[in-house]
């Protein structure tokens, strides 16, 4: 798979990003991305999870081609492959308590009004969170609680696949520790599969089954020295 970017103010002129890059997850499987700023880990991710295209090249889901499947199936594929971002506060409304947020998300998952509250414990469960989170609102609680929060509302939708394009580096080493952990238990409960983007390779190793680099546009498999 391929992906350019037209750069330049008065010429566009086309700048290779991704060159050939080829990457299979399978089904359970940690993938972990790692590579310098700007090498374009964040563009493949958004490209696997649906939300930008390859300039060429496929993205296959179960043998689909995704950007060639009827517009339901493509949706549904939205929804099995979920995203967390580094800065998950952004993905909150500030204008909104917690609790709002979260009946959102189940409300557009189809949940019914007298399933919300059920809906909402099941989240705060999943993410760890006490129930006091619920009437604040973002910028009134802290950034580990957030991250939690936005794991919380992406695993909601039972995804099959989760990406997290540096999910832990913007918070403490304690919390980060934390938000680990919470991965890691919600992979083994799941058996999702994952695809952890971080530049901090003890992070990555510590969540991966195995880690690749991206690096001039493609991609190699990283072992660990001495291997
Ligand atoms: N929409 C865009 N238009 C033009 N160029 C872009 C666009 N998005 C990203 N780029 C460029 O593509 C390259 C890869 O960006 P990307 O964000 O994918 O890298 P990254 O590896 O995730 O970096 P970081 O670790 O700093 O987040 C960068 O040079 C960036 O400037």
């Amino acid at each position: 798979m391929e992906k350019s970017y037209l750069r330049g103010h008065f010429r566009k002129v086309p700048f290779d990003v991704l060159k050939g890059v080829s990457l299979e997850i399978q089904e359970g499987e940690t993938v972990g991305l790692m590579g310098d700023s700007g090498s374009g880990k964040s563009t493949l991710a958004r490209i696997l999870a649906g939300l930008d295209r390859p300039t060429s090249g496929r993205i296959l889901y179960e043998g689909s081609d995704i950007h060639r499947m009827k517009r339901s199936e493509f949706r549904s594929y939205r929804r099995s492959v979920q995203m967390v971002f580094q800065d998950p506060a952004s993905a909150l409304n500030p204008m909104k308590t917690i609790s709002r947020s979260l009946e959102d998300v189940a409300r557009l998952a189809g949940v019914g009004s007298d399933g919300i509250e059920e809906a909402i414990r099941e989240m705060l469960a999943v993410g760890g969170l006490d129930p006091e989170v619920l009437r604040r609102y973002p910028d009134q609680i802290s950034g580990g609680q957030i991250q939690r929060i936005a794991l919380a509302r992406v695993l909601f939708h039972r995804p099959s696949y989760l990406i997290l394009d540096e999910p832990t580096s913007a918070l403490d080493v304690s919390v980060q520790a934390q938000i680990l952990q919470l991965l890691r238990t919600i992979q083994k409960e799941t058996g999702m599969g994952c695809l952890f983007i971080s530049h901090d390779e003890a992070v990555v190793r510590f969540i991966s089954d195995r880690v690749v680099r991206l690096a001039d546009g493609e991609i190699s498999s990283d072992e660990p020295p001495g291997i």
